[in-house]
């Protein structure tokens, strides 16, 4: 199989699979360390008196710099500019300089420290949390950043083939690390005498261990620049600032933004509140609670392969795209109804969520190639997280105060 690799890169199947692997482990760490404080709010509750003005602080340093400062899509340009290589290492030593401060943050400040300071008036927070938020938003740079290296990577070694499924198993990889994050963080933290910050620690030692397969990657990578600049292949077309108006001019790219902007909206923030909806409305007893929800990360890492894999052999993009989105209008209208409220509907929902979830993925990745030339690709897919992420970090706060307002939930 070596001997094949060392052949000729372009062509080898094994090759291509292995920067896959590669690449989407580095990515998967990420996904991990995203969410490794999750399931230790109550942990941080009962020995930091975190309460949830800090949580909601916490979380929305997510998107301070990629939003508010255009980090993201400072990312793309990085990516098209100078390539995905140093676009990945760079990204990765955001994520461990981000990280090893929300470790800090965690593991060795006072928690009883507070720090005055003046943003739109004069504010009191306590010190460990802005830190932990800073180190957050600070890795969220590296982690949205990588994201978008991962597509591009995958699209320059699988365009004209599977690239799809390759985009498919791509995601089901970060769907592993956010599975992860859910199961591990709690009982490594008690394993430890209830440390918050050995889980930390524990992603940052597997993101040294991404960074390193992401290095096989880059050894892969310059092998297939080298025999391209032999044929003759190398690629010449390169990124210039005002590339970014022809992507703004192509219609189809603002319907997929749009679609990425209301359809990761529409999930991602229902993951966070899905247990508090299936006892609430439901009446799942609390042990059962957590087990509805899980079943949507579970069949995504199945289901996203498998329809990109038919969308390479069959193509039918925006069907499926269509077919998704309305999949999700039907369940969160199952959800709002008040008389649907069997568990054993709230399971079927759910399943339907999970194959809406795949579908549009695995159909949207793929076709943005479709529209928009390589060179243009990071900044293409930088400008829909961007746009994303304002999705992102909205609704959350659109559901917190819808449920203030009207809801029945415990504050
Ligand atoms: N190579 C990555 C494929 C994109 C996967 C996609 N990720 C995003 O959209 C990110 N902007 C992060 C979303 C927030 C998750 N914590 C995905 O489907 O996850």
């Amino acid at each position: 199989m070596v001997e094949k690799i060392q052949r000729k890169m372009s062509e080898s199947r094994s090759a291509r699979w292995i920067v896959l692997l590669m690449v989407s482990l580095t990515m998967m760490c990420g996904y991990f360390l995203t969410d490794v404080l999750a399931p230790l709010k109550g942990l941080l509750i009962e020995l930091f008196h975190w309460d949830n003005t800090d949580f909601g602080l916490f979380n929305s340093g997510y998107g301070w710099f990629n939003i508010f400062l255009l980090m993201l899509i400072f990312g793309g340009m990085v990516l098209d500019k100078l390539g995905a290589r140093f676009t990945g290492v760079l990204s990765v030593g955001v994520m461990l300089v981000g990280i090893g401060i929300k470790y800090y943050a965690i593991g060795f400040m006072d928690p009883s420290r507070t720090v005055d300071f003046w943003f739109f008036g004069a504010q009191t927070l306590k010190a460990q949390v802005l830190a932990a938020s800073l180190g957050y938003a600070l890795f969220a740079v590296g982690y949205e950043t990588i994201g978008i290296t991962a597509n591009k990577i995958v699209v320059r070694w699988f365009k004209g083939r599977e690239l799809a499924f390759a985009l498919g198993m791509n995601v089901a990889f970060a769907r592993m690390g956010t599975f992860l994050a859910l199961a591990l963080p709690l009982p490594i933290a008690k394993a430890f005498g209830n440390s918050v910050s050995t889980p930390i620690l524990f992603g940052m030692i597997l993101l040294l261990l991404g960074f390193l397969t992401f290095l096989v990657y880059i050894v892969m990578d310059r092998r297939l620049d080298s025999e391209r600049a032999q044929e003759g292949l190398a690629d010449d077309e390169r990124f210039r600032f005002r590339d970014i108006f022809s992507i703004f001019r192509i219609r189809a790219f603002w319907y997929i933004a749009l679609l990425c902007l209301l359809f990761y909206a529409a999930v991602h923030p229902f993951v966070k509140f899905a247990v508090d909806l299936v006892v609430q409305k439901f009446g799942v007893a609390g042990e059962y609670s957590g087990l509805i929800p899980s079943l949507l990360p579970v069949g995504t890492l199945v289901l996203t392969p498998l329809f990109g894999s038919i969308y390479d052999r069959r193509g039918k993009g925006a069907s499926m795209m269509i077919w998704g989105a309305l999949m999700l209008v039907f369940v969160y209208a199952g959800f709002a109804i008040p008389w649907v409220d069997h568990w054993a509907a709230a399971v079927v929902l759910v399943i339907i969520l999970g194959v809406a979830f795949s579908l549009v993925p695995s159909a949207m990745w793929p076709s943005v190639p479709k529209i928009i030339p390589e060179h243009e690709l990071g900044t293409a897919y930088a400008l829909i997280f961007w746009v994303q992420n304002w999705g992102l970090a909205g609704v959350p706060l659109l559901i917190g105060w819808a449920l203030d307002k009207w809801g029945t939930l415990p504050p």
